[in-house]
């Protein structure tokens, strides 16, 4: 981990900002899987429109946390607040309800449905029809169409998702995503197989949620995706918050290590994605 913990500071100035409660707040969260410890009492607040870099080892327990908070998984212990109010996810559909999305790193699209479909899968745009209710297509080809402009992105939203490259996957997990007006958006490892160009276009994305008061928990390895979209970074630990910082508080002297550090691993840009 590039940062010791001496280093980093116990603030939390996001989710402490103003009279209001964060958005979410773990309180300490417990994951045992048999007799194995994956998350070790968690204490986590996510604040309103904030956005929480989550790093850490391979295996120290990022995407369970993540789980977690998307309702996957059921904590062993410990307490989630959703705005102040005890909350227990019972599922994904359970945090959806909660305004809680989360972007899986599969996707999770139907392969053989149009773009349009998949972005408007479970809440179709229905029209009258005589006396029946049915899909209204056009109106969710040009809403597809228009959401996929607003990111900033050129392709056919009549296509099957099994022909799309995987950045323009991901951008379509995404608006899918956005069509339940989420409250908080969770990522992890969003930027795994984007080009440089789609990467950019995610994190302008990300910022414009961030303006409309989106919340985002993203983990990632790429160093460049935490200083460019996160307010706060936390570091995650064999299970436990090892620490969290500010991003302007790291010296530039690790910054750039850190950047090194992922340049030479995992150089932005030199993924198979076109
Ligand atoms: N469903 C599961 N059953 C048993 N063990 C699990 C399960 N999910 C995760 N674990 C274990 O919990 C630990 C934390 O896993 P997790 O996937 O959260 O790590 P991570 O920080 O996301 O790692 P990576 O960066 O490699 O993706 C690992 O040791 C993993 O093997």
């Amino acid at each position: 981990m590039p940062t010791p913990q001496s280093e980093m500071s116990g603030h939390n100035p996001g989710a402490d900002s103003g009279a209001r409660p964060p958005l979410i707040e773990l309180r300490g969260i417990t994951k045992k899987f048999g007799g194995y410890t994956a998350l070790d009492g968690v204490d986590l607040k996510i604040g309103e429109a904030e956005a929480v870099g989550i790093i850490g080892d391979n295996g120290a327990g990022k995407s369970t946390l993540v789980k977690v908070l998307s309702g996957v998984h059921r904590p062993s212990s410990g307490t989630m607040l959703f705005r102040g109010q005890k909350l227990t996810l019972g599922s994904p559909l359970d945090a959806r309800r909660n305004g809680v999305e989360m972007i899986y790193q599969d996707l999770a699209l139907c392969e053989d449905l149009d773009v349009a479909q998949n972005i408007f899968l479970g809440r179709e745009l229905k029209k009258n029809f005589g006396p029946f209710r049915v899909l209204d297509r056009q109106a969710m080809t040009e809403a597809a169409a228009n959401d996929i402009a607003d990111m900033g992105l050129d392709f056919d939203v009549e296509r099957e998702v099994g022909q799309l490259s995987g950045g323009e996957r991901q951008m379509v997990a995404v608006a899918r995503a956005l069509q339940f007006d989420p409250a908080a958006l969770l990522m992890d490892e969003p930027t795994a197989a984007l080009s440089a160009e789609k990467i950019r276009k995610l994190w302008e994305m990300i910022g414009r949620l961030k303006q409309r008061g989106v919340s985002i928990l993203l983990v990632s390895h790429r160093f460049t995706d935490i200083l460019n979209i996160c307010d706060r970074i936390v570091v995650v630990r064999a299970g436990r918050i090892a620490g969290e910082m500010m991003p302007h508080e790291l010296p530039p002297a690790q910054t750039m290590a850190m950047m090194t550090e992922m340049m030479t691993g995992d150089t932005v840009g030199n993924g198979a994605e076109a």
